[in-house]
């Protein structure tokens, strides 16, 4: 190997010390077991993927795709996103089974990265996938479940914002007249480059009223009270309805108790090109970026021959446990140094207090270098040296 890359990662790669794994750990069991409680049953998918399947349909782009070659000489790509491998499940081997069904995973996902520094290119989430079920009741359980996993991991002070493609596409189409020039528009808002969305109306040839409503779309984040001004807004019958269902959403999530978590977004754009109607990101106080998101897609499955409309989420657990901070006190460990002559009696010593559930570390004196230093990483050492009768060890 050569020597420049002997400690280098690929790009986007990292590693997982002893503290975040044992952090991910807890607050992925916390929210598998909300998820389990509430009726979503685990699934697991494989790492790679036909590029044709999967690569295609996930909707993340091309150049973000780790693509690979099998021996038959077919593209397979490593995972960018759950949902699209669970719309090939749900189509094949559980073919047979009713919709609507409920899905939950926790998987590792790749997506390639430009840059160091910047996004890792591998990273876990954690998610659900509600199949065959296109009612606003599913919408509200899919986001009750997704702010009652983050409560139960810990997470205290987040707002989940929800906003709906269907608005926001009514709107712009209605402006700017066709969806070409809609998508450069609606690239500004995935971006959230607002200052860029201004000027780029200021340079259309549209009237003032138009460039108006087009402004007036940005300030349609807040609260309740929004839905009025975006009826004013939306003149299509699609805006409208759009409308009626975030209304009818924010009630159910009201019953659920949860509204003070949410904010209205009308501007909010999400990455995934499969969307068609209810979207919601999460942001937490700790973070700049949102640690989670997810939404309505009701034709992907098609595209796996079972049509069916459905809603999901994500998070990711990387930033969770960042927005968290350490949730796992350190555990007590202890260390059996033994010498050889004594080596038996250690060996019986560890395996007592193993059984009664310690971490020991059972370690021969002469296979350490430096004995103060080992010392200091553990709460006990047990000497177990020198000639002595069995049972009579030194302990400090
Ligand atoms: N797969 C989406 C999240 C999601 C799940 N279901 C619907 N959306 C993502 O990775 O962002």
């Amino acid at each position: 190997m050569s020597k420049l890359f002997m400690f280098e990662k690929p790009l986007g790669m990292r590693d997982t010390l002893p503290e975040l794994y044992e952090t991910k750990k807890q607050l992925r069991t916390e929210i598998v077991n909300e998820m389990k409680q509430w009726g979503y049953q685990m699934v697991e998918t494989p790492t790679v993927e036909y590029y044709d399947t999967i690569g295609a349909s996930s909707a993340i782009l091309d150049q973000q795709l780790f693509k690979l070659m099998d021996s038959q000489g077919y593209t397979l790509v490593l995972r960018p996103d759950m949902t699209a491998p669970i719309a090939r499940l749900v189509s094949s081997s559980l073919k047979t089974e009713a919709y609507p069904i409920r899905l939950g995973y926790h998987s590792n996902l790749f997506r390639a990265q430009q840059h160091e520094g910047g996004r890792p290119a591998e990273f876990e989430q954690i998610g659900v996938e509600l199949i065959g079920d296109g009612t606003v009741s599913a919408d509200a359980e899919t986001i009750a479940l997704m702010i009652e996993s983050l409560k139960r991991a810990g997470l205290e002070s987040f707002k989940l914002a929800i906003g709906h493609v269907g608005f926001v596409d009514a709107l712009l189409v209605d402006i700017v007249g066709n969806k070409e020039r809609a998508d450069l528009l609606r690239r500004f808002l995935y971006e959230k480059n607002y200052v860029g969305f201004r000027s780029h109306i200021k340079g259309l040839n549209l009237s003032s009223i138009d460039k108006k409503r087009l402004e007036g779309l940005l300030k349609l984040r807040g609260g309740q009270h929004l839905f009025n001004e975006a009826e004013k807004l939306a003149e299509s019958e699609q805006g409208q309805a759009a409308l009626r269902e975030l209304r009818e959403l924010w009630d159910v999530l009201e019953q659920y108790g949860l509204s003070q978590y949410i904010t209205i977004d009308l501007n909010l754009v999400l990455h995934m090109s499969y969307y068609t109607g209810t979207v919601f990101e999460v942001y937490s106080q700790e973070l700049g970026v949102p640690l989670g998101s997810g939404g309505r897609y009701d034709e992907l499955l098609q595209q796996f021959h079972r049509p069916a409309q459905a809603i999901g989420f994500g998070v990711r657990l990387d930033l969770l446990a960042e927005a968290i901070g350490q949730t796992v006190p350190p555990e007590r460990r202890q260390c059996v140094i033994f010498s050889r002559e004594r080596r038996n009696e250690a060996i019986e010593r560890a395996q007592k207090l193993r059984s009664e559930g310690e971490i020991v570390v059972l370690q021969d004196l002469a296979g350490v270098d430096n004995v103060d230093q080992m010392s200091d990483e553990y709460d006990e050492i047990i000497y177990v040296i020198g000639k002595s009768k069995r049972g009579d060890s030194a302990h400090e």
